[in-house]
């Protein structure tokens, strides 16, 4: 697959991991961190944050483009997602959903083992996303 950026699929996870340190997990006691990657080399960090009232937790991708778009952010190329180490930890459906509002060709950097993998959010991990007709988000 075709890395877009000069900042390394490697770097990016190691990013990952200190923002995994931030995680607010005592539910389920299973951190997770993300380093978000703008077009311009910038790294956003976020973790998930969780709450007594189960449903409100934020994972720790949509953390990530919240504070980015915060900071004026909206050009995104990569996001790394480290879970348990070695393992996969792949987006939820809704983290999908929210990456693909900025950048349907997403490059997703994930840990297998001590490697990484590389997904690509169009065609391997949300091929057909929810979309309103008309809203041109990127332009408002
Ligand atoms: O990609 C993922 C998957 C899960 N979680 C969080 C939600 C919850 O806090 C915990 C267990 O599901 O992990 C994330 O932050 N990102």
């Amino acid at each position: 697959m075709n890395w877009p950026h000069s900042v390394t699929p490697e770097a990016l996870l190691k990013k990952a991991r200190e923002a995994q340190q931030a995680a607010y997990v005592p539910y389920s006691r299973f951190p997770v961190g993300a380093a978000l990657l703008t077009a311009e080399g910038t790294v956003i960090l976020g973790c998930n944050v969780e709450n007594a009232s189960y449903g409100l937790s934020i994972c720790a991708e949509r953390n990530a483009l919240t504070t980015a778009v915060a900071l004026g952010e909206r050009h995104f190329v990569a996001i790394a997602v480290v879970g348990r180490h070695g393992e996969p930890c792949l987006p939820c459906g809704a983290c999908r959903q929210f990456m693909a509002e900025f950048n349907a060709a997403f490059f997703v950097v994930l840990e297998e083992g001590t490697e990484s993998l590389l997904y690509r959010l169009d065609l391997d991990l949300l091929p057909h996303p929810f979309v309103l007709e008309g809203a041109f988000p990127l332009e408002a």
